[in-house]
């Protein structure tokens, strides 16, 4: 049997979100026992590991992110992706099936399962694609994809067009008691623009991506999971629009859930540089300031469950051919946590404790997981989170292989500094990756 102690951390009450000095032994990957107060239990024989007063929290679980692996290896590997994951305090992550060849395949889920059990470091759930090649004309074989192990079914990166497809898509997953998670956007209201309809496009003479491409979507496959009771989760909310119709949905009963990115409450379109950096392109892009406050608003009052990244890393050359030609997207595992914290929790808008939940407990009660709680008998999926240092966010130190960030040079607090996964510690600020 093998035994650690994490002795000294500083632990939120379940009950009453206050802090208390809280000591964990974990055994055979699973939480074993707490001891509460500053008297240390009795340790003998067990590795110990001195929390030195940082915070412990449950894992983060991110059920948004991209991998890049098979296909896109010169962008991210399962590798570096569960790297990065692991240093931003991820324990659990969800990547998405727009990969080379599309994960639409129980071959290319198995070639994602077996690479994360070798060569990854956090756990990968990993997303079947909706549709084969994600090109909105044949569904795929979900059956097959649920044996595989595949935890739900979407065609992120592109939105599903024809609503007679989405609709036979979340009677099939209904059926098979599977989520379908959408990335919600019109084609026909979009093409070929780079940045949201807004002050920046304006300003700049671009074309811009309105509001209603998303909700749209969003109205429209709120209205097909109310007819097949199919559970569907919305990708990367970042309308005032979208918030307001996942409202209407979740108000008459309909099973509705949905997440937001960090950048999307964090960031408008009247924070883009005139530069025309590419590495404030994303999609859905940054909107106005009164999207942000709608976003925000919905998070807080439940209507919006969880957070997620998005991490969406691209090549230092892709993101160097401008705001208009190169691909959208950001990498978002390693300032997530320290973003949000510093934004939200030490400016006093929200509690640590509802930050934490909105990354860990929710994300595992919308997805039906058994992570995300720190209860005895829970897998051991623990981090430590030095709360008192500030420190500025720069891409050169980061574990992915996307430098494409517009947080360079940020200085926040929150970073995690150990994350252990089923009981294992993967990463220490100390020491880096331990495979
Ligand atoms: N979010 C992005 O801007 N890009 C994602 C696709 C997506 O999430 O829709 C990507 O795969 O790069
Ligand atoms: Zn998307
Ligand atoms: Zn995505």
């Amino acid at each position: 049997m093998s035994t650690t102690w994490i002795i000294n951390a500083k632990k939120l009450s379940a009950d009453t979100g206050e802090a208390e000095i809280a000591h964990v032994r974990v055994d055979n990957g699973l939480i074993a026992e707490w001891h509460y107060g500053i008297e240390l239990p009795d340790t003998a024989g067990a590795k110990i590991i001195d929390a030195q007063g940082k915070l412990i929290s449950p894992g983060l679980i991110d059920m948004h992110v991209h991998l890049r692996e098979p296909g896109f290896e010169y962008k991210e590997t399962i590798a570096s992706g569960t790297e990065s994951a692991a240093k931003g305090g991820f324990t659990v992550i969800a990547p998405m099936p727009n990969t080379r060849p599309v994960m639409d395949t129980p071959e290319t889920i198995n070639l994602v399962l077996d690479k994360a059990a070798t060569e990854g470091v956090v756990r990968v759930l990993p997303y079947a694609a909706i549709t084969k090649n994600e090109l909105g004309r044949d569904l795929t074989d979900f059956a097959a994809l649920k044996e595989a192990g595949a935890i739900g079914f979407t065609d992120d990166g592109v939105g599903v067009q024809n609503a007679q497809m989405m609709k036979d898509a979340m009677a099939l997953a209904k059926s098979l008691d599977m989520p379908i998670i959408a990335h919600c956007e019109d084609d026909t209201l979009v093409v070929g623009a780079a940045v949201s309809e807004g002050a920046f496009s304006r300003k700049h003479g671009l074309k811009g991506i309105p509001n209603e491409s998303e909700a749209i979507h969003v109205g429209r496959d709120i209205l097909l999971s109310e007819a097949t009771g199919v559970h569907y989760h919305i990708c990367h909310v970042s309308t005032e629009q979208s918030v307001r119709l996942i409202k209407l949905g979740k108000s008459v009963g309909v099973k509705v859930t949905s997440e937001v990115c960090p950048h999307h409450l964090l960031l408008s379109d009247e924070h883009i540089p005139d530069s025309m950096d590419a590495n404030w392109k994303m999609n859905p892009p940054l909107r106005t300031p009164k999207d942000v406050e709608a976003c925000i608003q919905g998070l807080e009052d439940g209507t919006i469950d969880i957070i997620v990244t998005d991490h969406a890393p691209h090549s230092e050359e892709e993101k160097a051919r401008g705001m208009e030609r190169a691909p959208f997207g950001i990498v978002g595992f390693e300032t997530a946590f320290p973003l949000l914290y510093t934004k939200f929790v030490r400016t006093g808008r929200w509690s640590l404790d509802f930050l934490l939940r909105r990354m860990t407990s929710d994300p595992a009660r919308v997805f039906r997981l058994p992570y995300g709680t720190m209860e005895v008998g829970a897998p051991a999926d623990l981090i430590l989170i030095d709360l008192e240092n500030e420190r500025e966010v720069d891409p050169a130190t980061f574990l992915t292989k996307g430098r494409n960030t517009p947080f360079t040079g940020w200085k926040l607090y929150g970073w995690p500094t150990l994350t252990m996964v089923n009981g294992k510690i993967v990463w220490t600020e100390e020491n880096g990756i331990n495979r």
